[in-house]
């Protein structure tokens, strides 16, 4: 594929030093460039049109809020951003109407005939710009990508998709792709739209009934495919998600912040992002549980325990009902009343649901025996029984109100209660693991952990059904326990799910190792797996040594073909232990001249003395935490070797292999924690060691 203009014409590839202010002299270039300037035109147009509609002209009060509130949104997604093109791409088509162009972006642009300017890159029309290839040429002659730089457009690159495959798309080199492949990384991670792969795409646009499971190697896209996946239904399903809603929810804060801009940058702010415990933000988690009763308490046979410690509370009718109306006194035998009870039991609804309809069904058998006698009261008659001292009393003997906490209180606590949840599910050795060595003496002053928040999660959907959102998209889903899964299934229960995740990258001691268990925990038997295996982020030269891993702690996984031309930089440092931070220092100093952002990926107890040695030598740099991302522009982290799933950087540098190892509880996770850091880097990485580097990695 030829990049225009050639060199000696101007810059083949947008470059950072490029100006973009002099207009181009490829004639191709400059109708294409009077095609962008038509098209900021027509949005200019589009947006006062907007502007000048006038909402006091709404019906009411509450109407014209509501009008001013949707025109403010309407305006603000009409903007035009100078610093990007409008388009990044064009399609020249054979459609029923004959021969069409259309230019690919960010935003759909008309002109005032509402001829598309510009079509969405969501849009149907535009997966042919993703998947046309010369073997599915899918109805498209020409296929051009365009360099961009501050908003205007400096290259631009032609495909003939139907002249044959001797110009395959998959072999056939986009220099306008692979500079965007390339492009050192700093700050946030960035959307993807100009050059979505077709297996990606696929992927992206499934239908919105489809529930999808994405396994991929590290840097094989997941994460961008999922929040594309997000904007791609939002904008194809609009009315449907804007009620139900969708979410995405990753492993921590500082994953968040990374990936925090895509979807507002694709105009999409009304997706909520979560990690697993501000989902489940049921309490405040104030202790820790040994890894063995972690493993438990996310073990899925909990939730058959929860379900028997919830309904083990509906009592059994052994009194007769007894209802004072005027001078007589109705008498319902306990038998009846049982009978009513167990037929709300066997309806299937939740237990508070079911709780509400006691007091109506025992007024329902108070009232055939009043009309027995020929006395019909009438409907309202069978309301104020409901209602009456007596019933309410009897029906909240029988079906006592619960809460999440008051319920694991009482099983936590009390061997005798947990005994009888747990008969059958649980061995007596489990049992005892799970209960409390010092019971709290209130469910107020109870001390819980992560693992309990999926249960009081459980319990809380046992009791009340769980909203259900339009569509979630779970990251890292690797490393949920089978809980946690159950707790992000329940919101997509009527709606789908797209779960991202790596099998050899699970780092909890509950990590899933089949997708086909985890699907099953999430509630979706039924759904499409697909891998992912190009590699995006890590050069093929550090993706080869963090590869050496995988046999030891992920056999029969493979690492990603890397699609980078950059082989990378990979430098192994051997220090001497009192020179570790300063070799660190070091080889951060060294890579301060060139653009881009550098991580510092040490074990959690290295961070103090690291952070000291950079303070020292004057090195500016942030700190992330599970809790708190990247909030400035700095272009050196400090990262702890557990909060690094999931980001990149351009740089990277990795202290201590063998103490990243050491620090988990076992050496298949200690493995897999030093795959994760060692795939981070976009460019080059660097590994400080001054004991000696694990053996699988030397293999
Ligand atoms: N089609 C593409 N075009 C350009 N860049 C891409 C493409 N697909 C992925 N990337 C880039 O590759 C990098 C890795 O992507 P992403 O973080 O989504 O991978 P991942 O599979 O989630 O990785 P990990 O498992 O390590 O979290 C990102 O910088 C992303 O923007």
């Amino acid at each position: 594929m030829r990049t225009h203009p050639e060199p000696g014409g101007g810059s083949a590839v947008p470059t950072p030093t490029a100006d973009p202010s002099t207009a181009p002299t490829d004639p191709v270039l400059a109708r294409e460039q009077a095609h962008l300037d038509h098209a900021r035109d027509q949005l200019r147009r589009m947006r006062e049109q907007v502007e000048g509609l006038d909402a006091s002209t709404a019906a009411d009060a509450f109407n014209a809020a509501y009008l001013d509130l949707v025109l403010a949104r309407r305006v603000a997604s009409l903007q035009d951003d100078p610093r990007t093109t409008l388009f990044f791409g064009r399609i020249d088509c054979r459609t029923e109407h004959g021969a069409e162009t259309f230019h690919i972006g960010r935003r759909h642009v008309s002109d005032t005939h509402g001829d598309p300017v510009v079509v969405d890159w969501r849009a149907p029309i535009s997966t042919a710009f993703y998947r046309a290839s010369p073997s599915e040429p899918m109805g498209v002659g020409l296929r051009r990508r365009f360099g961009v730089d501050r908003g205007r457009l400096t290259a631009y690159e032609d495909e003939h998709v139907d002249r044959g495959p001797e110009e395959d798309a998959d072999t056939a080199h986009s220099a306008i792709l692979a500079a965007e492949i390339e492009r050192p990384r700093s700050g946030p991670m960035r959307d993807i739209v100009s050059t979505i792969q077709p297996e990606q795409d696929e992927i992206v646009r499934s239908d919105i009934g489809t529930s999808i499971c994405v396994q991929g190697a590290p840097g094989t896209g997941k994460t961008a495919v999922g929040l594309h996946r997000a904007a791609w239904l939002l904008y194809s399903f609009r009315n449907q998600l804007d009620r139900s809603g969708v979410l995405v929810v990753g492993p921590n804060r500082a994953f968040l912040d990374h990936i925090g801009a895509v979807l507002p940058s694709l105009g999409e702010v009304r997706v909520q992002h979560a990690t697993i415990d501000t989902l489940l933000d049921h309490a405040r988690v104030r202790a820790e549980d040994t890894t063995e009763v972690a493993i438990l308490k996310g073990d899925a046979r909990m939730a058959e325990v929860l379900r028997n410690a919830v309904w083990r509370n509906v009592g059994r009718a052994e009194e007769p009902l007894v209802v004072p109306r005027g001078s007589r006194r109705w008498r319902v035998p306990g038998y009846d009343v049982q009978d009513e009870v167990d037929a709300l039991v066997r309806r299937g609804v939740r237990y508070s649901a079911a709780r509400d309809l006691l007091p109506q069904r025992l007024a329902h058998l108070v009232m055939l025996r009043i009309e027995a006698t020929g006395d019909f009261p009438g409907d309202t008659a069978q309301d104020a029984i409901a209602r009456s001292a007596p019933v309410r009393a009897h029906a909240k003997a029988l079906w006592p109100a619960l809460d999440p906490a008051g319920v694991l209180f009482s099983l936590l606590g009390d061997a005798d209660v947990l005994a009888e949840a747990a008969d059958g599910v649980l061995t007596d050795d489990e049992q005892r693991m799970l209960l409390w060595e010092k019971p709290p003496r209130t469910k107020g002053s109870a001390r819980w952990t992560r693992a309990d928040l999926a249960l009081l999660d459980e319990l809380a959907d046992l009791l009340d059904r769980t909203p259900s959102l339009g569509h979630v998209v779970l990251d890292e889903a690797q490393d949920l326990s089978p809980m946690q899964l159950r707790a992000v299934g329940r919101r997509a229960s009527t709606g789908s799910l797209t779960v991202l995740g790596d099998i050899a990258q699970g780092t909890t001691p509950w990590a899933t190792d089949s997708w086909t268990t985890a699907m099953g925990h999430l509630g979706r038997p039924r759904h499409e797996l697909v891998t992912l295996d190009r590699g995006f982020r890590v050069p093929g030269l550090v993706i080869d040594f963090a590869a050496r891993l995988l046999p030891a702690m992920a056999p029969g996984l493979g690492a990603p073909r890397s699609v980078r031309e950059n082989p990378g930089r990979l430098d192994v440092v051997a220090a001497e232990p009192e020179h570790r931070s300063a070799a660190v220092v070091a080889a951060v100093e060294a890579s301060l001249g060139e653009p881009g952002s550098v991580g510092v990926i040490a074990p959690d107890a290295f961070m103090d003395a690291l952070s000291a040695a950079l303070t020292w030598a004057g090195v500016p740099h942030g700190r992330l935490d599970a809790e708190h991302g990247d909030d400035e522009d700095r272009q050196v982290e400090l990262v702890p070797a557990g909060v690094a799933k999931g980001l990149e950087f351009d740089r990277v540098v990795v202290v201590e292999p063998a103490a990243v190892v050491a620090a988990e509880p076992d050496r298949r996770t200690g493995l897999r924690r030093l795959y994760v850091v060692l795939t981070r880097a976009v460019s080059a990485l660097t590994v400080v060691h001054t004991e000696p580097l694990p053996e699988a990695l030397t293999a």
